[in-house]
């Protein structure tokens, strides 16, 4: 602050020791009493480059570039204006030079001329604060060039505009609502965006994409072709049959752009659609947005990092940390900036901002100045140059009847076909993924029909047979070819070399005979009571290694086998003096030669039903939410819960396959028995695929990166495997567990499943109704978790 005395005026020069005068902020300025108390009048020289600064002032100076300097080098030549109200203020700059035609450019006619308007909308993501009440205005018909640094928000303030990100306060209107108002088209058909990523389905080509989003907006074929030749031909697209996955990163770029276009919106959002198109392209593009903005019924509001194209905006937009520096035309505000550029007068903008910004960290007085703020109505957030009209506080009041609502909220058969057509198209582009999801359970329940469950073989056991009767009358060598040779492999040794074996590792047991087995178990079998050494000696003696729990059953019931096949051909008739007094009766229900094979299968089935859709599903919202291909079918107008549908149907085709060829495998190539009824058995397997398909879209729904999708999907697998009985029965499970193991998706499904398959049960059974009615509750929590999970973070 300068002070100074002319004539009998003391001067005070209120520059805050900035320099070029630049302005303080209004709030700031105070004029110390003991000047006020000065016995001389004491005046003041404020300079401000915010046109509603000084509108208590008594005069106004209104200086021009080169005045202004001469200004500041002390020369007088500058213009001098009458007293300053608002009203005249502003009149009398509309009477100054030729900023006035620029300023009444900026200024909308009336309220609903706006495209676009936000009121102090707040934005954070965490405790970043990304928009920090921001104020803009698009007028109708314009074009408003969103200018500013990299990470300022430009983006993030396109996906409030267009609904993908809510705000956290404020409020914005778009075409007349509230972004996602029901009833409202924007998400939808009246706004055409083209967001930063490219997000572009790879495998589709040129005119898939476009017929995709044709159907969206429900454009006819013959509507789509004709807007699909004109935008190829404009933007120079190759042909139409191109994948987009073989298109440079330039072309991708106007293939996006020709998406936005593709309807005909009444609004145009375009994050820079000028990335990596030549300078000859780059032209075109504007000279078409010029052009449709014409009519006055089309809007575009557009970011670019090529600050001088925006020159041909109407307004520009200068943003910076999250809020607007300045607003208004682009002549408007390169001549308040005395800049011969956007670019220069953009960099003036941000000095001026830096150097408020560090006033106001560094001032004391912040009670002061928030007082300021509230008496003054406006903070910094207010473009320091806005041109146009002060905010509008008053948010336009929508409302929308209960019919209106309700269509708003039910699913588009259109979009759901368009979606259900788009991933169809994906698949049969990738004929290799296909196959491989088709043949992949196919594999697996093969594998577990012949690898689990079944009965060891070729197991090694060395025998020790002293039995001193000759071979081909012994005892010991009868029973011996009993034995079932695939199984078990004999062979003969030495009492010591077997025993040695047997400590290495070599062989899983001896059977050892002694001396006189033939003779003590002839006396065992004729006699009523015989000596304990008759008995000893009468007896075939095993050593087993119990290590592996199901080689050393198998080669206990192996042996009981083998004696009771010996048993029976040495006594014909009397067999019975020999057998246990338990006899095994024809089963009820299953064979006596059912294998463990027969009871993993049903389960495992469900669960790689389960599984195989899970895997399918986790991961495709997160990658197309990565790709921003989400978002960009979210402002097409499709909603959440299409979305999901159009997955559910998509996914349901590929696992109805799997699971026709899951049980051809399983019933024709590896004959498991299925007493019960074949339609119960696809529908209770197709409601496990289901609910997999639910899970994955919650998984999906819920995580944003791969990584993490894939550990949730794979963290879930075994718990869930072991814990539903699936491969070991849930009897086994300890009672606490075991009530957890009740309340998951397979445990009752697979019981029901074995009771179909096996019992030849039908829906009137509890055990079996219940695995449906389980079956169905889960895919009903993961279906609303997901859709409301989607919702939530669209
Ligand atoms: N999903 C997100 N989570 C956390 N922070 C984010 C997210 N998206 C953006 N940001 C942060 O918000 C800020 C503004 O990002 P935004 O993408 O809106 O900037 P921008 O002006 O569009 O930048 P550019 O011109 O480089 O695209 C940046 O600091 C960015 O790191």
């Amino acid at each position: 602050m300068e002070i100074c005395t002319i004539c009998d005026h003391l001067w005070v020069k209120i520059t805050n020791n900035l320099p070029k005068y630049v302005p303080v902020i209004r709030k700031q300025l105070r004029i110390p009493q003991p000047i006020r108390a000065s016995p001389c009048r004491p005046s003041v020289a404020l300079s401000a480059a915010q046109i509603q600064s000084p509108v208590q002032c008594s005069l106004l100076l209104l200086l021009a570039a080169a005045a202004m300097a001469a200004e500041a080098s002390g020369r007088k030549d500058a213009t001098i204006t009458g007293p300053a109200d608002s009203t005249e203020l502003r009149e009398q700059l509309m009477t100054e030079g030729n900023m006035k035609k620029d300023l009444e450019a900026s200024l909308p006619a009336a309220q609903d001329s706006f495209a676009i308007r936000c009121r102090d909308v707040c934005r954070s993501y965490g405790k970043l604060k990304v928009l920090t009440n921001l104020n803009l205005t698009v007028p109708q018909g314009q074009i408003y060039g969103l200018l500013g640094p990299s990470g300022c928000g430009k983006t993030t303030l396109l996906k409030c505009i267009v609904g993908t990100l809510k705000i956290s306060r404020g409020h914005i209107t778009v075409l007349g609502k509230p972004p996602a108002f029901p009833g409202h088209e924007v998400p939808g058909k009246m706004v055409g965006y083209m967001p930063q990523d490219l997000a572009l389905y790879n495998e589709f080509t040129i005119s898939d994409t476009l017929t995709f989003f044709g159907r969206i907006h429900g454009l006819t074929s013959k509507e789509t072709q004709v807007r699909m030749n004109f935008l190829i031909d404009f933007l120079n697209l190759p042909q139409k049959n191109s994948l987009v996955r073989n298109l440079s990163g330039g072309q991708r770029r106007r293939v996006s752009l020709g998406a936005a276009l593709l309807q005909n919106p009444e609004l145009l959002i375009l994050d820079e659609p000028t990335v990596g198109v030549d300078p000859v392209l780059r032209a075109k593009i504007w000279q078409h947005l010029v052009e449709i903005v014409k009519t006055g019924k089309v809007s575009v509001i557009i970011t670019t990092h090529y600050i001088e194209e925006a020159r041909q905006a109407n307004m520009v937009g200068l943003m910076r940390n999250g809020h607007l520096l300045a607003e208004g035309p682009p002549d408007a505000v390169m001549k308040q900036h005395s800049a011969t550029t956007l670019e220069h007068a953009f960099l003036q903008l941000c000095e001026s901002s830096d150097q408020n910004s560090t006033q106001e960290s560094s001032s004391e007085s912040e009670t002061l100045e928030k007082s300021q703020m509230f008496a003054n109505g406006r903070d910094e957030s207010q473009p320091i140059l806005a041109v146009g009209p002060p905010p509008v506080e008053d948010v336009p009041k929508c409302t929308a009847d209960w019919k209106v609502r309700a269509r708003h909220i039910l699913p588009k058969g259109r979009n759901i076909r368009a979606l259900f057509i788009k991933t169809m198209v994906r698949m049969k582009r990738m004929p290799g993924s296909l196959c491989f999801q088709f043949l992949l359970p196919v594999i697996q329940i093969s594998l577990i029909c012949l690898c689990v469950g079944g009965d060891p073989k070729g197991i090694k056991v060395a025998v020790v047979n002293n039995d001193s009767y000759p071979p081909s009358s012994s005892f010991s060598q009868s029973l011996l070819t009993f034995l079932d040779n695939s199984s078990v492999i004999q062979v003969p040794l030495p009492h010591k070399e077997a025993f040695e074996g047997v400590h290495k590792g070599e062989y899983w047991g001896v059977i050892g005979f002694g001396q006189n087995f033939t003779n003590y178990l002839t006396k065992r079998i004729l006699q009523r009571q015989v000596s304990k050494e008759v008995i000893d000696g009468g007896s075939v003696h095993v050593w087993l290694d119990l290590t592996n729990r199901q080689i050393g059953l198998m080669l206990q019931k192996q042996l009981h086998q083998a004696f009771q096949a010996f048993v029976d051909y040495k006594m014909g008739a009397l067999a019975y003096l020999a057998a246990l007094p338990i006899k095994f009766e024809e089963p009820i229900y299953g064979s006596l030669d059912m294998d463990f094979t027969t009871y993993v299968t049903p389960g495992a089935v469900l669960s790689i039903s389960f599984y195989l859709a899970v895997g399918l599903t986790a991961l495709s919202f997160v990658l197309e939410r990565k790709e921003g291909l989400l978002d960009r079918c979210w402002v097409a107008g499709v909603s959440s819960m299409e979305t999901m549908l159009a997955h559910l149907f998509s996914q349901l085709f590929v696992i109805s396959v799997q699971i026709i060829l899951m049980l051809l495998f399983v019933l024709l190539v590896f004959k498991m028995p299925n007493e019960g009824s074949l339609f119960l058995v696809i529908c209770l397997i197709v409601l496990q695929g289901v609910t997999g398909i639910s899970f994955g879209l919650v998984i999906s729904a819920g995580i944003d990166d791969e990584q993490s999708a894939n550990q949730a999907a794979l963290g879930i697998f075994y718990p869930n495997l072991i814990l539903s009985g699936i491969i070991w029965p849930v009897e086994c499970i300890p009672y606490p567990l075991r009530y957890l193991s009740l309340a998951l998706p397979q445990t009752y499904a697979s019981e029901s499943l074995r009771c179909i398959m096996y019992r030849g049960w039908g829906m009137s059974e509890m055990m079996v109704w219940r695995g449906f009615a389980v079956t169905l509750g889960w895919n009903t929590f993961f279906l609303i978790l997901a859709t409301v999970i989607l919702k939530l973070r669209t």
